[in-house]
């Protein structure tokens, strides 16, 4: 597969508080699922770990628990540690226990890390082994694909990054972010713990139709100034989408990024 890259520009939307962020993610999410039901009978939604889940579960509100056609949505990880399922570092634990348990998403539509390389700590494997599903997802239409490049191309990923800037497992100063064929790569000395994940690579990333990073917290306000300033050797400064790349930021975490004064809310490119 050819390496790919979108150029869909740096969009961001700063909330008062964490609560409301929360809410507009859980609406965000809802519209396009809506949309996507509705054009081909699919959603295919990528997760992450951290905060992001318990932001989540504002979808398990009344209004969203009974109009979303669950149903349809397909679960995918943008990394995972490799741990056993049951362990605590765990993101399909995580999103388990927080959400996935909480909604009527077929069992079958949740694409974990195979149990058994989790099991045993064999990031590589649990790396190939999560590429030949998502190809296996494409070859029955489940996942589109990119234009004509054959990457797989999601319709909504929700993704967190760490005060260092890491998204996903991609980490500053580590190869992995310079990955342009494969789909799923791995780490074995992650600086963050666990260290053995594995992750979407770049391109997969940014080819997916709508990126939503959530990210709240003055721990990040360095890191997100960071990225607003264009600095790529941060991963997530190179966060795009085919459609859409948008920031959910509290205001600890925009506060080092210079804002005309005066706006609490503010959406800038
Ligand atoms: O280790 C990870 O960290 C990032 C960021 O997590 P956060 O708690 O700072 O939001 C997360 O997006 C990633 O999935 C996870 O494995």
């Amino acid at each position: 597969m050819a390496s790919v890259l979108t150029k869909t520009k740096r969009r961001k939307v700063v909330f008062p508080t964490k609560k409301e962020l929360a809410e507009a993610m859980a609406e965000y999410t809802a519209t396009l699922s809506a949309k996507f039901c509705k054009e081909r009978d699919y959603f295919t939604v990528v997760l992450s770990g951290g905060d992001l889940i318990s932001w989540l579960s504002e979808l398990l509100e009344p209004k969203y628990l009974e109009s979303i056609e669950w149903s349809k949505w397909h679960i995918f990880w943008v990394d995972e540690r490799v741990v056993p399922w049951d362990d605590k570092d765990s993101n399909y634990k995580l999103a388990i226990d927080g959400f996935l348990s909480k909604v009527p998403i077929p069992i079958a539509n949740i694409y974990a890390i195979d149990q058994d390389c989790a099991a045993l700590g064999d990031a590589k494997g649990a790396a190939i082994l999560y590429e030949e599903c998502i190809k296996r997802l494409v070859n029955r239409n489940i996942i589109r694909t990119y234009k004509s490049s054959g990457f797989p191309q999601f319709d909504l990923q929700l993704l967190g990054m760490g005060p260092d800037g890491h998204m996903a497992s991609l980490f500053p100063g580590h190869y992995q972010i310079n990955e342009k064929s494969s789909l799923v790569t791995y780490i074995t000395n992650s600086p963050k713990l666990p260290p053995k994940r594995i992750t979407f690579t770049l391109p997969v990333i940014n080819c997916a139709s709508y990126n939503l990073m959530a990210v709240c917290d003055e721990a990040q306000a360095d890191a997100v100034a960071k990225v607003f300033k264009n600095d790529l050797d941060l991963p997530a400064a190179r966060l795009t989408a085919d459609t859409e790349a948008i920031w959910y930021l509290d205001q600890a975490a925009a506060s080092k990024i210079p804002t005309p004064k005066g706006r609490i809310f503010s959406t800038c490119i």
